[in-house]
């Protein structure tokens, strides 16, 4: 057993100490506590697992909170926590001194959550499946979700559904629930999913489990609507319970405000990593034309339905790959807002040769940021603008919000 003090908070959502024998990953300890637990070297890091609390910090959060809630601090302690892991990324990773806007809470601490995923509890009722493991923990009630999930949760832990795994995706404006059945068969669940709409949710779709993620394999719907309409600041915009779309609406929207303050217009604008081109959809009016480009045939699907009943008609959606930019050339402004891998080393090449007057990055990985922003500022663009905003209170995630240009 190794007893250690954690000294600060590192992407991933580590606490990280200093031993004898080099830095030590902790998963469960926060920055200022003595903590002990068993040393196991992994992929040639030294990680404490089954991790005991030997001193809590006074400010810890009293109450329950679910295992993927990995920073219980009071909601005031867990900013600068977030705050320093943007900048000591874009010091230690980008190489770069800049002064970050001041961190952007969440318009709501608790209860913030539009989707959801829980597993089925064998013995009845929803579970938690703690992160990295299989071990079910059964599911009372999640105080990070938002009302219209809260209401679907007590409905669902009273119904005995052959799945494995139900995913949920609420709307704050219109206060409607989709629901999704992972697992089972779709022929068995057409009835229950017909009753279930009956009973308040606005619809019900089934997808196939897949090793390569929720609703990566086959989707059939199965009863009522596909969609809901969500406000995300100055836009309305269509959501799905089977394709990425923001889960802290108001706290996206304030992104999306703050991000029409900082660019400007011109002929082209381009936005990879587009989802269903909400930042497409508030640029239009700026640019002749914008291209959105994203990978999930649902969210271009979504994003079509919207630029339609928006009357855009300077938007064009191509479904593809983010890293076959250059087949659509050059553009004044480039905004970006990929997953937590960051940029492909493709689209990196494509900003460094076609140079866009403008790139708009909204990040929701730091460490990913800051390898991207670092590897443009070598190539000419200089950071005029980086603020982390809090999409996710009581975990480590933390967005970024930044604008380089040339
Ligand atoms: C962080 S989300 C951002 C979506 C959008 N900006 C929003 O806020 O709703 C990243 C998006 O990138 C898409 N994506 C992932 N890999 C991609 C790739 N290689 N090319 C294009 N899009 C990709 C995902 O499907 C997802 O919609």
């Amino acid at each position: 057993m190794l007893t250690v003090t954690v000294e600060k908070l590192v992407p991933g959502g580590y606490g990280l100490a200093r031993t004898e024998e080099g830095a030590v990953l902790v998963k469960g300890g926060l920055p200022g506590e003595v903590v002990r637990g068993q040393p196991v070297r992994r992929r040639g890091a030294l990680f404490l697992e089954g991790v005991e609390v030997l001193t809590p910090r006074p400010d810890r959060y009293p109450h329950p909170l679910p295992p993927s809630a990995d920073l219980p601090l009071l909601y005031e302690a867990q900013l600068p926590l977030k705050e320093a892991l943007v900048a000591e990324a874009l010091e230690r990773i980008a190489k770069l001194s800049f002064p970050l806007s001041p961190i952007r809470p969440s318009p709501s601490p608790l209860g913030y959550r539009t989707a959801a995923q829980y597993a089925r509890h064998p013995l009845g009722g929803l579970a938690y499946r703690l992160p990295e493991s299989e071990v079910l923990v059964r599911l009372e009630e999640d105080p990070l979700v938002a009302e219209p999930l809260k209401k679907a949760l007590a409905l669902l832990q009273t119904w005995p559904l052959p799945v494995e795994e139900v995913a949920l995706r609420g709307s704050l404006l219109t206060g409607e629930v989709l629901l999704g059945l992972i697992g089972g068969s779709p022929e068995v669940l057409k009835r229950p999913a017909k009753a279930l709409v009956r009973e308040g949710f606005r619809g019900v779709v089934w997808a196939e489990p897949s090793p390569k993620g929720r609703f990566r394999g086959r989707v059939t719907p199965l009863y009522g609507e596909r969609t809901l309409l969500e406000r995300f600041g100055p836009l309305t915009a269509t959501v799905s319970v089977e394709s990425f779309a923001q889960v802290n609406p108001p706290a996206m929207g304030a992104l999306l405000e703050e991000a029409l303050t900082l660019v400007g217009g011109g002929e082209r604008a381009l936005e990879l990593y587009a989802g269903s081109g909400l930042i497409s959809l508030l640029l239009a009016p700026r640019f002749r034309e914008v291209a959105a480009v994203e990978i999930s045939k649902e969210a271009v699907r979504r994003g079509e339905a919207d630029r339609k009943r928006l009357g855009v008609e300077n938007v064009r959606f191509h479904r593809g790959d983010a890293k076959e930019a250059a087949r659509l050339g050059a553009f004044d402004l480039v905004v970006v807002d990929p997953p937590r891998a960051g940029l492909s080393p493709e689209v990196r090449a494509y900003l460094l040769e076609t140079r866009p007057r403008q790139i708009l990055y909204v990040a929701c990985d730091p460490a990913t940021w800051a390898r991207d922003v670092g590897a443009l500022a070598k190539g000419g663009y200089r950071l005029r603008f980086a603020q982390p905003y809090d999409f996710f209170p009581f975990t480590h995630h933390v967005e970024v919000l930044s604008l380089l240009s040339l």
